[in-house]
């Protein structure tokens, strides 16, 4: 059991490397709610070179000496307004972006969208125009088309890298090891559940055929599961009284920045993330990453899923397919 716990902790990178390192991260969009609480954990990560804070709001400033406070040998330094992106960006081996609006009372899903769409439009061209294209890890949502439509901006602005391109979705992993082990009375830490597709409703597929430990539930047992699992945003945002949550979503901004970081450094690491994917007939695709120092090596294929997850899996890539379109229209209207 040992060695199982130590595995699924390194599946989630919540090791840290004491390696001596030389990375500089930006985040952007780092006054926001969710950004303030990820900047917050990042000050404390070894081996982060220099911490970068941007953001469009006036009290920026006051986000970058609050956390300065707090001590730390991570220089830390912030920039605000659009104009001052590209000096936050010059430098970064990993790029964060964490803007635009959350879901909140009042906010129509059409202001939502044209303000976080708006936010990945401005920050991917900014990011085209650096010397050598960074980690680009995308936390704005929807994810779904978000980062396909960034991957048009990087495109035809600069030299895209596709494998250093990522929507961070390790929350959906989060969520159903913390669901699996409610549900059996275990020890989160004990527990893993595969999630493959995207994040949203209809496109997450949690593979409980490939949990860990071994799952017992009944054809029944699963499809509740499921339904649970994939309403939880809903759940959460209305316990929240309409706004999106920011807590476990900056946890898991940080995993995903402690992954690439390791891969970066050479070692072996994998992260839960939504990038560039044709090997299930849509264009991206949400599992886990394989990563080599250079970005995205594979991604990991499962075998023997149920008839249940090939249904689930179909339906997601329906409507993947959709959203990848949607991203590259929506640049046709900016
Ligand atoms: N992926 C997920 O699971 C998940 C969960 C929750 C929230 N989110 C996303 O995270 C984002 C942030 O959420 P929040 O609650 O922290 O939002 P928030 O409303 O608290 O803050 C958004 C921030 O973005 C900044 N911003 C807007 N345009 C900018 C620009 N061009 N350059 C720099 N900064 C800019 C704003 O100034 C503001 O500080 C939202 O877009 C939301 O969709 C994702
Ligand atoms: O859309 C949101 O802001 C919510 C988020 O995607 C979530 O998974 O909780």
């Amino acid at each position: 059991m040992h060695k199982l716990i130590s595995r699924r902790i390194l599946e989630l990178c919540s090791t840290r490397s004491t390696s001596k390192r030389n990375y500089q991260v930006t985040v952007v969009g780092g006054a926001s709610d969710v950004g303030q609480k990820l900047s917050m954990l990042l000050r404390s990560e070894p081996g982060i070179s220099k911490l970068v804070v941007h953001d469009t709001r006036m009290h920026t400033p006051g986000v970058v000496m609050d956390l300065s406070h707090i001590p730390s040998d991570i220089p830390i330094k912030g920039y605000t307004g659009e104009d001052m992106l590209e000096t936050a960006l010059k430098g970064a081996n990993i790029v964060i972006g964490v803007g635009g609006i959350i879901r909140k009372p009042g906010i129509t899903e059409k202001l939502w969208l044209s303000a976080n769409t708006e936010f990945v439009r401005i920050l991917s061209k900014h990011v085209a125009k650096m010397d050598s294209m960074p980690f680009l890890g995308i936390v704005t949502e929807p994810i779904n088309y978000l980062v396909p439509m960034a991957a048009e901006v990087l495109r035809s602005h600069g030299d895209y890298d596709s494998r250093k391109l990522f929507g961070i979705t390790g929350i959906d992993a989060l969520r159903a090891q913390s669901l699996f082990a409610a549900e059996n009375n275990l020890n989160p830490n004990n527990c893993y559940v595969p999630v493959i597709g995207g994040h949203s409703e209809k496109t997450l597929v949690p593979l409980l055929s490939q949990s860990t430990p071994t799952s017992d539930f009944d054809a029944k047992m699963s499809e509740e599961f499921t339904t649970k699992f994939r309403q939880f945003e809903n759940k959460i945002i209305r316990a929240n009284r309409g706004i999106s949550p920011t807590l476990s979503v900056a946890y898991s901004a940080l995993l995903f920045t402690r992954c690439i970081l390791n891969a970066m450094d050479g070692q072996p690491s994998r992260v839960h993330a939504f990038i560039e994917n044709n090997d299930f007939g849509t264009a991206y695709f949400g599992g886990m990453v394989h990563l080599d120092s250079q970005g995205v090596k594979d991604m990991q294929i499962y075998t023997s899923l149920t008839q249940y997850e090939l249904h689930l899996l179909e339906r997601s890539l329906d409507e993947l397919r959709k959203d990848a379109l949607k991203g590259k229209k929506v640049l046709e209207f900016c």
